[in-house]
Order: structure tokens, then C-alpha cells, then sequence
């Protein structure tokens, strides 16, 4: 037996579900606004995307956790691998309501209820085209027998499934008159939500937030049920659309993640949440979706469908959050809040990013330094941002490597410690034996170490010799030219005083490259220190 809907006079209440006993959608507060998510069937609609069961039912989960209210989990009566998916999510995903779309005939609505049998909480999609285009080219039928076709219909749903949402395709394009009149018919055979897509994505934000005034005002009954829209992006103006009919008193959002959908797709959770979220002064709604997982989320549904999000896409774009010109940098990094409108954290997102480029300035530049572990004196700034300016207009992304090289490049000319011997012997079973001489500001330093082959060996020797706690922390070497003559580079980090800092060496020997690099990386502890010096003394 199913949950009857108790209908009040302002407010319709609805299920609460059996299992859970959580309350679904129908139960309007004026100032909620539910989130229907179509991601497995609008989205799945993406030209190019075929999800597999198991995938589906992973997002689904991911959904559900996200806290949407319904997901529509496919069109049960389309095909039987449809079919499969939506009756393994009704029968698997708890916590929210599970919905399946139907033509507006009795086959696909009894396929959409057997599919959904296994829900904790069901409701049944069911739609129609009411536009005169849609109706003359492609259904073949008068006004008049849409609406007996809709009146049927619902006769045969009813009791089948828990709530019905009826949708008037093509709404946006129909006839004001004729489409209340359907509507109104609709609410008249069970449905308790009533969507009005934007099918093609025509409407303008003012025009569609007049049709929902419209309808609240013409619709006979309008006042037990929810109104929906369903925002497609063919103007790029589905998230405007969708925002202006909430404003007008819609309260049920269809949407995907990342915005898929059939064409330019749907209006994008994301893109919608963050909207009534971060603008609650306009719309003063409430939203029950944790926004912390939209990231996640994002990933997830971009890497099982193929379909890659651009990385200016909002809210959830690689770029979101990352800043590259230098007056925005300037501004970020004295407060975030100077160019970012949302924290990268609401959105699950890792922390904003200074991205240096050709169009940054000195403050995220010296920043970025100090990041790297270098300490850098001001007098030496100038130069460094020059150079580093002019690499930038040759090269279109800048890596931490071309930084430290720049670095390493001002310390080569101003060693403080030089390596004048290094001599190391090694046996077939990895013991090694090193000795080094270096040339330092506290004059000619050396002693030798053994160790678990010659590069261990010789980096032993080099840090007795200087007589300072310095600890390698990373190690990395690679192949810069090939044949036997190849030059291996030698990439470094070293910690000192709980500092790091970088050494970077090349040579066709490659103990001899180690060694060059830990020098070049106690260089840098030396230049940092000696530049602090300075600048404390000036
Ligand atoms: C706006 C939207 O996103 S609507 C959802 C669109 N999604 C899909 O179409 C995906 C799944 N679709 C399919 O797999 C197939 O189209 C099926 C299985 C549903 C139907 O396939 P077929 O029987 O081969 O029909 P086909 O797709 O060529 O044409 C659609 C038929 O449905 C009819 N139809 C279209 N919409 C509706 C409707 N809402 N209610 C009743 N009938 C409808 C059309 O008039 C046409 O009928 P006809 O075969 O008698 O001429
Ligand atoms: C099935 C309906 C709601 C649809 O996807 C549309 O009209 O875009
Ligand atoms: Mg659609």
C-alpha cells in the first residue's frame, strides 16, 4: 500500500516514507527549494555517454550522499539495460525518492512501476509534449486528445506509485491558456508536481519567471502542488532561467552534475546551489545539499561518462578558484575575499591557487618563493621578477622547477660553498666509501663517510664535513639527454631549522650530479641565511 498525500490548505504535506521516515518532497516549507537530480537520465542523454549499472549506481550513492531529494534514475521503458539501472537504484539507494521517466502511455508507466517496486520512496515522471510545434510534427495530435491522453494516463498511474510529476514538454514554448489547462488537468488526476521544462532553451530569465507567475495565478489547484523547471543551456542562460522562476515561487530544481544533458545540457546543481547559497540576501531560500561534496562529486560523474568539465567552468572548473593575474593575486593573497565570492573549502575544493604566469606580479611572485623555502632578500627581487617576467612571455605555464632554476641560477653565481675534492669508491655489493673537500665561508671543510652506495655515501660525507644537521628529504634523478653519455639530473630538497630547500644539479656522473646538488641546495640555506643577514643589518 502506498503513503497517501494529506493535503492541507496552503501547504501540501506529503510522504512520509515508510522505512526511513524521512520527509520527502511533497511536503512544502515555502522556503525550500528541492533538488532533482537527472544526471542518470537527462545526463546519460549527453551525446557521446553510456553508463554502465554498477557506474550508476555509484553516483547514485554519491547523490544520495550529497543529499539531492530525488534522482531520476533512468526511463525504465527505453531499454532493458534502463530498465536494470533504475530498478537496481530503487532497489539500493536509500534516503531520498527514486524516480523513473515515463511517456505518457501505459506500457512505459507500468515498465516505470515495475522498475521501481524495490523503492523506499517512488515517484513516476510522466510527460507530454504541449507545444503546438510539438504537437503538430511530432505527437500528430490535437490540443484536445493531449489532454485526454494526460487524463488516462494518470488514471492508470494512480496508486502505482507514490507521488506523480508531470511534465509538459516543450512547456516554455506552449500556449499559456492551453498549457494551465493541462496543468490544471494534471493536478485534477494525481500529480503533486508539476514541471515546466525549457525544453530547447529559449527563454530569457524575465520571460520564464512571468510563465511561472502565470501559472501560479492560472492553474486550477496550483496551490497543492510543487512547480518544477527544467532548465536546458542552448543560450547558456539555464542557471539565469532557472533562478528567475525560483524567485517566482517555483520550488523543485531538475538539474546534473556538471551541467550534462541532452545538447548544451541542464542547468548544473553545482551552478544552482552555490547561486541560492551565496546570494541568500535575493533569494532567501533554504538548501538542503552539502555542498562540501560538489567537487568530489564532479570528479566522479566527469571521469565515469568521459565528459571532461572545462577548466573555467564555474564551481567546479580546475580554474574555480585559481588566480593569475597579479592585481587579483595582490588582492587574494592580503584576503581571499577581495576576488573569491565562495571559499574553495564550501566546495570541497582544495585551497584557492596563486597561478604564476606571464601576467603576475611581485607580490605573488615573492610569495611563491617564500612557499618554495626560499628566503629572499628585496635587494635581489627585482632582478629575479625580471627574469622570471621574461621566461614567463616565452613559456605558457610556469612549473615550481623554472622557478628554483632561476633561483639556483642567481646562487650559482654567488656560491658560498664550493666542492674542491670529492673522491668515492663503491663494491659490487653496495658499500661505499666517499671523501669530500668543500671550500665554505668558514674555510676549507672536509671528512668522508661510508654508506649504502656511493651517492648515500658521498652525501654523508658532504654533511659531516659541513658539520650541520641537514637532512635529505627528497631524491629524484632522470635522464636528460640518452646514450651512454647522458646527462642525469639530480633533483633535491634538504631540510634545515625545519625549513626546505631545493638543489638542482646536472652532470654525466651521476654521484657526482647528487653531490653538485646537495652543494647547490646548502648554497641556498647559505643565500637565504646571508640575505637575512643583510636585510637585518641594513
Ligand atoms: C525532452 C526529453 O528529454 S524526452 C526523453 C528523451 N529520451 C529518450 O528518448 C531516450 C530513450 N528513448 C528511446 O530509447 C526510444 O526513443 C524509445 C524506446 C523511448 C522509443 O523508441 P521507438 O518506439 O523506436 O520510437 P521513436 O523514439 O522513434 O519515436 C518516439 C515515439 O514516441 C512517441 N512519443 C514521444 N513522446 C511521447 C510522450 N511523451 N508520450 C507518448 N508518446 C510519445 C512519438 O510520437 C513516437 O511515436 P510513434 O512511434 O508512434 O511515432
Ligand atoms: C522529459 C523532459 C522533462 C525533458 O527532459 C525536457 O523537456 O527537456
Ligand atoms: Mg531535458
Amino acid at each position: 500500500m502506498k503513503d497517501k498525500v494529506a493535503v492541507k490548505d496552503d501547504v501540501t504535506v506529503g510522504v512520509v516514507s515508510r522505512t526511513t521516515g524521512h520527509t520527502t518532497q511533497n511536503e512544502t516549507s515555502k522556503d525550500k527549494v528541492y533538488f532533482f537530480d537527472t544526471t542518470l537520465r537527462d545526463g546519460e542523454q549527453s551525446p557521446g555517454v553510456s553508463l554502465q549499472t554498477p557506474e550508476k549506481i555509484e553516483i547514485a550513492q554519491s547523490l544520495a550522499r550529497m543529499g539531492v531529494d530525488v534522482i531520476e534514475a533512468g526511463f525504465p521503458a527505453a531499454s532493458p539495460g534502463d530498465f536494470e539501472a533504475v530498478a537496481a537504484i530503487a532497489n539500493t539507494v536509500k534516503g531520498c525518492t527514486v524516480a523513473g521517466l515515463a511517456r505518457a502511455n501505459k506500457a512505459d508507466i507500468e515498465k516505470t512501476a515495475e522498475a521501481l517496486a524495490g523503492a523506499e520512496h517512488s515517484r513516476l515522471h510522466v510527460f507530454i509534449a504541449t507545444s503546438d510545434i510539438h504537437l503538430e510534427y511530432k505527437l500528430k495530435k490535437t490540443r484536445e486528445e493531449v489532454i485526454e491522453t494526460v487524463k488516462d494516463c494518470l488514471a492508470f498511474a494512480a496508486g502505482k506509485f507514490d507521488e506523480i510529476e508531470f511534465s509538459a514538454e516543450d512547456a516554455s514554448r506552449t500556449d499559456m491558456d492551453y498549457l494551465s489547462e493541462v496543468f490544471s488537468v494534471a493536478i485534477e488526476g494525481g500529480a503533486t508536481i508539476l514541471n515546466v521544462p525549457d525544453t530547447v532553451g529559449y527563454m530569457t530569465p524575465m520571460e520564464f519567471a512571468g510563465k511561472i507567475r502565470y501559472l501560479k495565478e492560472h492553474v486550477r489547484g496550483i496551490e497543492k502542488a510543487i512547480i518544477s523547471v527544467h532548465c536546458h543551456d542552448d543560450l547558456g542562460m539555464a542557471n539565469a532561467n532557472t533562478l528567475a522562476a525560483i524567485e517566482a515561487g517555483a520550488r523543485q530544481v531538475e538539474c546534473t552534475v556538471n551541467g550534462l544533458g541532452e545538447r548544451a545540457g541542464n542547468v548544473g546543481i553545482e551552478e544552482v546551489v552555490m547561486a541560492l547559497k551565496t546570494r541568500r540576501d535575493i533569494y532567501g531560500v533554504d538548501v538542503d545539499i552539502d555542498t562540501k561534496q560538489f567537487t568530489r562529486v564532479s570528479h566522479l560523474v566527469s571521469r565515469l561518462t568521459g565528459m571532461v568539465v572545462p577548466p573555467n567552468k564555474a564551481i567546479v572548473g580546475a580554474n574555480a578558484f585559481a588566480h593569475e593575474s597579479g592585481i587579483h593575486q595582490h588582492g587574494v593573497l592580503s584576503n581571499p575575499t577581495t576576488y573569491e565570492i565562495m571559499t574553495p573549502e564550501s566546495v570541497g575544493a582544495e585551497k584557492s591557487a596563486i597561478v604564476l604566469g606571464k601576467h603576475s606580479g611581485k607580490h605573488a611572485f615573492v610569495d611563491h618563493l617564500v612557499r618554495l623555502g626560499f628566503t629572499v632578500d628585496d635587494s635581489k627581487i627585482p632582478d629575479l621578477f625580471t627574469k622570471f617576467k621574461s621566461l614567463a612571455d616565452r613559456k605558457k605555464q610556469i612549473f615550481d622547477e623554472d622557478i628554483i632554476a632561476l633561483v639556483m641560477d642567481m646562487i650559482d653565481h654567488e656560491k658560498a660553498v664550493e666542492v674542491v675534492h670529492h673522491h668515492y669508491h663503491s663494491d659490487e655489493q653496495g658499500y661505499a666509501y666517499a671523501d669530500v673537500r668543500l671550500k665554505t665561508p668558514e674555510g676549507i671543510r672536509e671528512d668522508a663517510a661510508v654508506g649504502d652506495g656511493a651517492v648515500d655515501a658521498s652525501l654523508k660525507a658532504a654533511e659531516r664535513a659541513l658539520g650541520k644537521p641537514i637532512s635529505l628529504k627528497d631524491f629524484q634523478v632522470r635522464a636528460v639527454t640518452s646514450g651512454k653519455d647522458a646527462l642525469g639530473e639530480v633533483m633535491l630538497k634538504v631540510e634545515y631549522e625545519g625549513k626546505l630547500y631545493h638543489g638542482r644539479a646536472i652532470h654525466t656522473d651521476i654521484i657526482t650530479s647528487s653531490v653538485n646538488a646537495y652543494v647547490n641546495a646548502i648554497n641556498s640555506i647559505y643565500f637565504a641565511k646571508a640575505i637575512t643577514t643583510n636585510a637585518e643589518e641594513a
